[in-house]
């Protein structure tokens, strides 16, 4: 039987994008058309949040890359928290993306104290965890996200909230996309750890979704694997093949 989980696709532009390549996405994907059974959100920078939202189709939901873990105070330079993104009207987080955790030096105990406070703010959490080549290469993938997907879920009361992102640090940006049966591997390790961790129900509603050189020649046949539930695309998804993307599961 097919399972019940909705397709979702994220769209993380990082810190791309001026106002006019801005109006270029937004043109494509309200042009569409987009597969209804696709949830879609996409993630701008902070500071163009509340301008794509107020020219997107409400088919697409909008999302913040990071926010900081209250809602506000005295955090000179922190760009955004939970409670402004929702009042422009976002309605997720990406929280522990690969850029924040090894970038910007983010660690496992932040990423959960932010994964609460997005929660309690009433918004979901894009939740990504992913190993990097060397621990891949040294059998370590299992133990690390097993690890990250811990410290979210010390912090996760509602996982109907939660999407789970599987995204490889060795596949960012690089073209070197995980194979279908290696995804497929390691998402089925997450679903179990879910069912021993969180409950049998949590591990089959939750979506786990990849992340890491995702293109429209690839994410048809990723798509098909029965614990890929949907991608999390960044230089794709500045560009129309994001159409193809959100499309994968369309015959
Ligand atoms: O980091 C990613 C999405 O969050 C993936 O980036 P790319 O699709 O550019 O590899």
């Amino acid at each position: 039987m097919a399972n019940q989980r909705k397709f979702f696709v994220g769209g993380n532009w990082k810190l791309n994008g001026d106002k006019q390549s801005v109006d270029g996405i937004i043109k494509f994907l309200n042009d569409g058309p987009l597969d209804e059974n696709t949830e879609v959100v996409v993630s701008p920078p902070a500071i163009y949040l509340d301008y794509v939202r107020g020219k997107l189709n409400n088919n697409v939901a909008t999302s913040a890359q990071n926010c900081y873990k209250v809602a506000k105070g005295a955090f000179t330079g922190e760009i955004v928290s939970a409670a402004m993104a929702k009042d422009v009207g976002a309605t997720w987080i990406i929280l522990g993306h690969s850029e924040r955790r090894h970038v910007f030096g983010e660690c496992d105990e932040l990423i959960g104290q932010k994964t609460k406070y997005v929660l309690e703010e009433g918004l979901g959490v894009i939740a990504c965890i992913g190993e990097k080549l060397e621990e891949r290469e040294s059998n370590q993938t299992n133990e690390v996200v097993f690890r990250q997907t811990s410290a979210f879920a010390a912090n996760i009361s509602d996982w109907s909230k939660v999407v789970l992102a599987y995204e490889p640090v060795w596949a960012i940006g690089t073209g070197k996309v995980a194979s279908p049966e290696q995804a497929q591997e390691v998402h089925a390790s997450l679903r179990k750890w879910l069912a021993d961790n969180v409950s049998a129900e949590v591990a089959q509603k939750t979506r786990i979704i990849y992340g890491g050189s995702v293109s429209a020649g690839n994410c048809k046949e990723l798509g098909t694997k029965p614990d890929v539930d949907g991608f999390l695309v960044g230089g794709a998804s500045l560009k129309p093949d994001f159409v193809q993307i959100i499309n994968a599961r369309k015959a």
